[in-house]
Protein backbone atom coordinates (compact mmCIF):
# COMPACT_ATOMS: atom_id res chain seq x y z
CA UNK A 1 0.00 0.00 0.00
CA UNK A 2 1.15 3.48 -0.52
CA UNK A 3 0.52 6.16 1.62
CA UNK A 4 -0.21 10.13 1.76
CA UNK A 5 0.88 12.44 4.30
CA UNK A 6 -1.57 14.89 5.02
CA UNK A 7 0.67 18.26 5.82
CA UNK A 8 -1.94 19.83 6.97
CA UNK A 9 -2.09 17.88 9.84
CA UNK A 10 0.84 16.27 9.80
CA UNK A 11 4.52 17.97 10.69
CA UNK A 12 2.01 21.22 10.48
CA UNK A 13 4.55 22.32 13.22
CA UNK A 14 6.96 22.55 10.15
CA UNK A 15 7.18 25.10 6.78
CA UNK A 16 5.63 23.22 4.09
CA UNK A 17 8.89 22.41 2.18
CA UNK A 18 10.60 21.39 5.43
CA UNK A 19 7.19 19.16 5.99
CA UNK A 20 7.75 17.62 2.92
CA UNK A 21 11.44 16.74 3.54
CA UNK A 22 10.11 15.12 6.97
CA UNK A 23 7.08 12.82 5.38
CA UNK A 24 9.93 11.93 2.74
CA UNK A 25 12.41 11.16 5.83
CA UNK A 26 9.65 9.35 7.70
CA UNK A 27 8.87 7.04 4.02
CA UNK A 28 5.93 8.17 2.78
CA UNK A 29 5.13 8.25 -0.38
CA UNK A 30 3.37 11.04 -1.36
CA UNK A 31 1.87 14.31 0.26
CA UNK A 32 -0.95 16.57 0.13
CA UNK A 33 -1.90 19.65 1.89
CA UNK A 34 -5.29 21.76 2.36
CA UNK A 35 -4.27 25.98 2.03
CA UNK A 36 -0.85 26.52 0.85
CA UNK A 37 -1.24 29.63 -0.44
CA UNK A 38 1.05 31.53 2.46
CA UNK A 39 3.96 29.55 0.65
CA UNK A 40 5.30 30.35 -2.49
CA UNK A 41 5.19 27.78 -5.42
CA UNK A 42 8.24 27.65 -6.33
CA UNK A 43 9.78 26.82 -3.05
CA UNK A 44 7.10 23.65 -2.63
CA UNK A 45 8.09 22.53 -6.22
CA UNK A 46 11.63 22.81 -5.12
CA UNK A 47 11.15 20.71 -1.89
CA UNK A 48 8.63 18.14 -4.45
CA UNK A 49 11.28 17.68 -6.86
CA UNK A 50 13.88 17.25 -4.11
CA UNK A 51 12.26 14.51 -2.31
CA UNK A 52 11.06 13.32 -5.55
CA UNK A 53 7.37 12.75 -3.52
CA UNK A 54 4.31 14.47 -5.84
CA UNK A 55 1.73 16.37 -4.07
CA UNK A 56 -1.59 14.66 -4.32
CA UNK A 57 -4.21 17.32 -3.24
CA UNK A 58 -4.54 20.69 -1.93
CA UNK A 59 -7.66 22.91 -1.05
CA UNK A 60 -9.59 26.35 -2.32
CA UNK A 61 -9.77 28.76 -0.21
CA UNK A 62 -12.24 28.93 2.42
CA UNK A 63 -12.97 32.39 1.83
CA UNK A 64 -13.28 34.52 5.53
CA UNK A 65 -12.30 32.35 7.80
CA UNK A 66 -12.69 34.52 10.51
CA UNK A 67 -16.39 35.12 9.11
CA UNK A 68 -17.02 31.56 9.86
CA UNK A 69 -16.34 30.50 6.13
CA UNK A 70 -15.58 26.72 5.18
CA UNK A 71 -15.98 26.59 1.44
CA UNK A 72 -17.55 29.17 -1.04
CA UNK A 73 -18.35 26.81 -4.01
CA UNK A 74 -22.49 26.29 -2.45
CA UNK A 75 -22.40 29.92 -1.69
CA UNK A 76 -25.24 31.66 -3.83
CA UNK A 77 -24.68 35.21 -4.00
CA UNK A 78 -20.36 34.58 -3.46
CA UNK A 79 -19.87 33.12 -7.30
CA UNK A 80 -17.11 35.69 -8.15
CA UNK A 81 -15.06 34.58 -5.08
CA UNK A 82 -15.82 30.96 -5.53
CA UNK A 83 -14.56 31.03 -8.79
CA UNK A 84 -11.53 33.22 -7.98
CA UNK A 85 -10.52 30.84 -5.39
CA UNK A 86 -10.73 27.60 -7.76
CA UNK A 87 -8.81 29.73 -9.99
CA UNK A 88 -5.85 30.54 -7.84
CA UNK A 89 -6.01 26.61 -6.31
CA UNK A 90 -5.94 25.45 -9.90
CA UNK A 91 -3.16 27.54 -10.75
CA UNK A 92 -0.98 26.78 -7.51
CA UNK A 93 -1.95 22.99 -8.21
CA UNK A 94 -0.45 23.82 -11.84
CA UNK A 95 2.50 25.47 -10.46
CA UNK A 96 3.51 23.18 -8.08
CA UNK A 97 2.33 19.67 -10.21
CA UNK A 98 0.04 18.91 -8.14
CA UNK A 99 -2.89 16.39 -9.17
CA UNK A 100 -6.30 17.04 -7.31
CA UNK A 101 -7.60 20.37 -5.83
CA UNK A 102 -10.65 19.84 -3.41
CA UNK A 103 -13.38 22.62 -4.41
CA UNK A 104 -14.72 23.54 -0.93
CA UNK A 105 -18.72 23.37 -0.96
CA UNK A 106 -19.14 25.89 2.65
CA UNK A 107 -21.91 26.10 5.17
CA UNK A 108 -25.63 26.49 3.34
CA UNK A 109 -28.32 24.41 2.24
CA UNK A 110 -31.13 23.97 -0.22
CA UNK A 111 -31.82 24.01 -3.77
CA UNK A 112 -30.42 27.31 -4.73
CA UNK A 113 -26.95 26.00 -2.90
CA UNK A 114 -27.24 22.88 -4.74
CA UNK A 115 -27.36 24.87 -7.86
CA UNK A 116 -24.42 27.28 -6.99
CA UNK A 117 -22.43 24.02 -6.26
CA UNK A 118 -23.19 22.16 -9.67
CA UNK A 119 -22.43 25.29 -12.00
CA UNK A 120 -18.89 26.46 -10.23
CA UNK A 121 -18.25 22.47 -10.00
CA UNK A 122 -18.31 22.81 -13.74
CA UNK A 123 -16.35 25.63 -13.74
CA UNK A 124 -14.00 24.02 -11.99
CA UNK A 125 -13.96 21.14 -14.38
CA UNK A 126 -13.46 22.89 -17.21
CA UNK A 127 -10.62 25.15 -15.79
CA UNK A 128 -8.76 21.74 -14.49
CA UNK A 129 -9.15 19.60 -16.97
CA UNK A 130 -6.51 20.62 -20.09
CA UNK A 131 -4.32 20.68 -17.48
CA UNK A 132 -5.30 16.91 -16.19
CA UNK A 133 -5.92 18.05 -12.82
CA UNK A 134 -8.87 16.34 -10.92
CA UNK A 135 -11.56 18.20 -9.19
CA UNK A 136 -12.07 16.55 -6.07
CA UNK A 137 -15.55 17.15 -3.68
CA UNK A 138 -15.86 15.74 0.07
CA UNK A 139 -18.58 15.22 2.45
CA UNK A 140 -17.70 16.37 5.75
CA UNK A 141 -19.36 15.52 9.02
CA UNK A 142 -22.02 17.41 10.91
CA UNK A 143 -19.85 17.19 14.55
CA UNK A 144 -16.87 18.85 13.02
CA UNK A 145 -18.37 21.03 10.02
CA UNK A 146 -22.17 21.79 11.08
CA UNK A 147 -24.21 22.48 8.41
CA UNK A 148 -21.80 22.11 5.31
CA UNK A 149 -23.76 22.00 2.12
CA UNK A 150 -22.03 18.30 1.40
CA UNK A 151 -22.54 15.69 3.84
CA UNK A 152 -23.08 12.20 2.52
CA UNK A 153 -21.74 9.96 -0.03
CA UNK A 154 -24.92 9.54 -1.73
CA UNK A 155 -25.29 13.70 -2.27
CA UNK A 156 -21.90 13.57 -3.25
CA UNK A 157 -22.74 10.95 -5.93
CA UNK A 158 -25.95 12.43 -7.16
CA UNK A 159 -23.28 15.81 -7.86
CA UNK A 160 -21.46 13.57 -9.76
CA UNK A 161 -23.93 11.97 -12.00
CA UNK A 162 -25.35 15.88 -12.72
CA UNK A 163 -22.13 17.71 -13.28
CA UNK A 164 -21.04 14.57 -15.85
CA UNK A 165 -17.75 15.79 -16.06
CA UNK A 166 -14.61 13.13 -15.95
CA UNK A 167 -12.57 15.44 -13.96
CA UNK A 168 -14.97 15.36 -11.07
CA UNK A 169 -14.03 12.54 -8.90
CA UNK A 170 -14.91 11.89 -4.89
CA UNK A 171 -12.93 12.45 -1.97
CA UNK A 172 -13.98 9.52 0.21
CA UNK A 173 -12.56 10.48 3.57
CA UNK A 174 -13.07 7.14 6.04
CA UNK A 175 -13.09 9.14 9.31
CA UNK A 176 -16.16 11.54 7.71
CA UNK A 177 -17.96 8.80 6.11
CA UNK A 178 -17.87 6.24 8.77
CA UNK A 179 -19.58 8.98 11.29
CA UNK A 180 -22.16 10.26 8.86
CA UNK A 181 -22.96 7.14 6.91
CA UNK A 182 -21.21 3.89 8.25
CA UNK A 183 -21.23 0.89 6.06
CA UNK A 184 -17.23 1.83 5.04
CA UNK A 185 -16.48 -1.54 3.17
CA UNK A 186 -19.77 -2.14 1.13
CA UNK A 187 -19.99 2.28 0.18
CA UNK A 188 -16.07 1.79 -0.70
CA UNK A 189 -16.81 -0.92 -2.44
CA UNK A 190 -19.76 0.53 -4.36
CA UNK A 191 -18.55 4.31 -4.81
CA UNK A 192 -14.68 2.96 -6.01
CA UNK A 193 -15.31 3.87 -10.07
CA UNK A 194 -16.62 7.52 -8.72
CA UNK A 195 -13.36 7.62 -5.88
CA UNK A 196 -10.57 10.16 -6.60
CA UNK A 197 -8.98 10.18 -3.14
CA UNK A 198 -9.44 7.91 0.03
CA UNK A 199 -8.16 9.97 3.63
CA UNK A 200 -8.48 8.29 6.92
CA UNK A 201 -7.87 8.51 10.41
CA UNK A 202 -9.13 6.84 13.91
CA UNK A 203 -13.17 7.25 14.73
CA UNK A 204 -14.16 9.43 16.71
CA UNK A 205 -10.52 11.42 17.65
CA UNK A 206 -9.48 11.97 14.53
CA UNK A 207 -6.36 10.60 15.42
CA UNK A 208 -3.44 7.56 14.32
CA UNK A 209 -5.47 4.89 12.43
CA UNK A 210 -4.44 2.60 15.38
CA UNK A 211 -7.36 3.12 17.73
CA UNK A 212 -10.58 3.77 17.44
CA UNK A 213 -13.79 2.41 15.89
CA UNK A 214 -12.48 1.32 12.99
CA UNK A 215 -9.98 -1.60 11.84
CA UNK A 216 -8.02 -0.01 9.50
CA UNK A 217 -5.87 -2.93 8.73
CA UNK A 218 -9.47 -4.66 7.64
CA UNK A 219 -10.17 -1.18 5.89
CA UNK A 220 -6.78 -1.26 4.18
CA UNK A 221 -6.91 -4.96 3.14
CA UNK A 222 -10.82 -3.99 1.69
CA UNK A 223 -8.85 -0.93 -0.60
CA UNK A 224 -6.37 -3.40 -1.76
CA UNK A 225 -8.45 -6.19 -2.47
CA UNK A 226 -10.44 -4.05 -4.82
CA UNK A 227 -7.18 -3.24 -6.66
CA UNK A 228 -7.06 0.48 -5.72
CA UNK A 229 -3.28 1.33 -5.37
CA UNK A 230 -3.11 5.17 -5.14
CA UNK A 231 -1.55 6.04 -2.23
CA UNK A 232 -3.88 6.55 0.73
CA UNK A 233 -4.55 10.05 2.80
CA UNK A 234 -3.04 9.99 6.11
CA UNK A 235 -5.39 13.12 7.25
CA UNK A 236 -4.94 12.57 11.27
CA UNK A 237 -4.12 15.17 13.97
CA UNK A 238 -0.97 13.75 15.82
CA UNK A 239 -0.99 13.79 19.56
CA UNK A 240 2.68 14.80 20.46
CA UNK A 241 4.81 14.82 17.61
CA UNK A 242 4.19 13.49 14.45
CA UNK A 243 7.11 11.17 14.10
CA UNK A 244 5.92 9.42 17.31
CA UNK A 245 2.52 8.54 15.70
CA UNK A 246 3.90 6.85 12.95
CA UNK A 247 3.52 3.21 14.74
CA UNK A 248 0.97 2.04 12.18
CA UNK A 249 2.67 3.02 8.90
CA UNK A 250 5.65 0.44 9.96
CA UNK A 251 3.23 -2.20 11.13
CA UNK A 252 1.36 -1.95 7.76
CA UNK A 253 4.16 -1.83 5.67
CA UNK A 254 4.87 -5.31 7.25
CA UNK A 255 1.88 -6.96 7.25
CA UNK A 256 1.64 -5.61 3.16
CA UNK A 257 5.24 -6.89 2.55
CA UNK A 258 5.20 -10.09 -0.32
CA UNK A 259 7.28 -13.15 1.04
CA UNK A 260 10.82 -13.33 -0.98
O1 LIG B 1 -11.43 18.04 6.78
C1 LIG B 1 -11.11 17.26 5.89
O2 LIG B 1 -11.38 16.05 5.95
C2 LIG B 1 -10.36 17.69 4.74
O3 LIG B 1 -10.01 16.87 3.93
C3 LIG B 1 -10.03 19.13 4.59
O4 LIG B 1 -9.12 19.24 3.55
C4 LIG B 1 -11.23 19.95 4.26
O5 LIG B 1 -11.71 20.57 5.37
MG1 LIG C 1 -10.54 14.82 4.50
Amino acid sequence: MKFSANLGFLWNDLCLPDAIRAAKAAGFDAVECHWPYDVPAAEVRAALEETGLPMLGLNTRRGDVGAGDNGLSALTGREVEARAAITEAIAYARATQTRAVHVMAGYSAGPEAHASFVANLRFACAEAAPHGITILIEPLNRHDAPGYFLQTTEQARAIIAEVDHPALRLMFDCYHVQIMEGDLTRRLTDLQPLIGHIQFASVPDRGAPDHGEVDYADIFATIAALGYDLALGAEYKPVGKTENTLGWLDLTRRSTQKAP
